[in-house]
């Protein structure tokens, strides 16, 4: 569609006409009512008036209650909003987010909408080109139980870390601007620890600091942090808003990948009949508002989510429908050795491996921690069971042998 972006949504409920109710959202959520306005009013409306595309009924096998239910999709004119992703939310989905069991499902985007999104500036590739790995997927692993540390001991942190040679290192989301690390100083101490391991490792590194504060003062600190060095930003997206991302990855000095966070997304997916559907929120959104790289939980870890709608987050973040670049997935939590060959077999090369218990807690140490990855992603690689590997290689076997794995 060229002159309307598209919204789907699921409605359950066991009586309603839902052909009638989709007319209903088509009217109420553009020109507000249709029928009481005389004919000349409605001929200059019409151009506002939003379309009723698809109504697909699916009813239940038998008297099941709870279970009927149609997923419907509007059009909406885009002469009717502003191409930003606020104005967006707010036509497709504002009011009726709070009218009965509705979710939204799905987006589809006009060329004329899109054309104000430059999407993320480095995405999949151009984080692999920094890093200069193209074959195989990235491994990163996450800072944990730093509040209250100082500069000192993140730097303990962080060169154990990177002596592992895992190739993207974030902060914790709960690290926030404080006074004993504030972001100048910690990415100048992570940088300078980076540089260190890259003398032993030979291996380059990202570290994503966490951009925090009132969203006035963002770009001002993520200046700061970029000056120091920085050469990647975690960002906590869902609590500041889409636009806001956008605007930040949009931002010509803002020259650096940004890493998207999930905090809070749960508030707003996991129910079968309400809020925003995963992968409009964590894969189209995010991917539009510019994140290079996103977070979510995986299938197999501590905090989970369906494996459908994984692969569905998964698909919005590297689909080739979608004009801008690809953002890198991160399937994450939870997530140790013994889970790499799932990760491989469902996400294939291009996808980050992240971890920080499954790192930090290995049985000899966080260097071990980040190299049992590394063997893991190497055995799954080349097809090779990890028991098997594990034989030739204690790291792996020592973190096998504390969470188990595929053997
Ligand atoms: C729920 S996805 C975000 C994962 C995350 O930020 C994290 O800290 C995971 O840590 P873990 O120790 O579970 O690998």
């Amino acid at each position: 569609m060229n002159n309307m972006c598209t919204a789907t949504y699921r409605l359950h409920d066991d009586h309603a006409d839902f052909r009638k109710k989709a007319e209903s959202i088509a009217v109420g959520m553009t020109v507000g009512s249709w029928t009481e306005l005389p004919q000349a009013k409605r001929e200059a409306m019409q151009k506002h008036l939003g379309e009723v595309i698809k109504v697909e009924v699916h009813e239940p096998n038998g008297m099941s209650p709870g279970e009927r239910y149609a997923d419907i999709t509007i059009g909406y004119p885009d002469v009717n909003f502003s191409r930003d992703i606020p104005a967006l939310l707010v036509t497709v989905f504002g009011k009726i987010s709070m009218d009965g069991r509705i979710k939204l499902t799905q987006l589809g985007f006009s060329d004329n909408f899109l054309s104000a999104f430059p999407g993320p500036k480095f995405g999949l590739n151009g984080v692999r080109d920094l890093l200069g790995v193209h074959d195989r997927p990235l491994l990163m692993s996450i800072f944990k139980s730093v509040i209250g540390l100082d500069a000192d001991e993140l730097r303990e942190q962080f060169i154990r870390q990177a002596l592992g040679g895992v190739d993207l290192i974030k902060d914790d989301e709960i690290l926030f601007e404080n006074k004993l690390t504030p972001i100048e100083k910690r990415v100048e101490v992570c940088m300078k620890a980076a540089e260190q391991a890259r003398q032993e490792t030979g291996k380059k590194l990202l570290y994503a600091a966490n951009l925090t504060g009132s969203t006035s003062q963002l770009k001002k600190q993520a200046e700061r942090a970029i000056n120091a060095g920085a050469n990647a930003l975690l960002f906590n997206v869902l609590a500041y808003g889409y636009d806001v991302l956008h605007e930040l990855s949009s931002d010509p000095d803002i020259n650096v990948p940004i890493m998207a966070h999930p905090a809070l997304a749960g508030a707003v997916y996991p129910s079968p009949h309400y809020g925003i559907s995963a992968s409009v929120l964590l894969g189209q959104l995010m991917r539009l508002a510019g994140a290079d790289i996103v977070l979510f939980p995986s299938p197999y870890g501590s905090v989970t989510m369906p494996k459908e709608e994984n692969m569905a987050i998964t698909e919005q973040l590297l689909s080739t429908e979608l004009p801008v670049r690809a953002s890198m997935p991160v399937p994450s939590a939870g997530i140790h050795p013994g889970l790499v060959p799932l990760i491989l077999r469902d996400f294939g090369t291009d996808v980050i491996v992240n971890a920080g218990g499954g790192i930090h807690g290995h049985p000899m140490g966080t260097e071990a921690g980040g190299r049992a990855f590394l063997q893991a992603i190497e055995a799954s690689q080349r097809s090779i069971p990890l028991a098997q590997h594990a034989l030739e290689h204690p790291e792996l076997k020592s973190a096998l042998d504390l969470w188990g794995g595929e053997r």
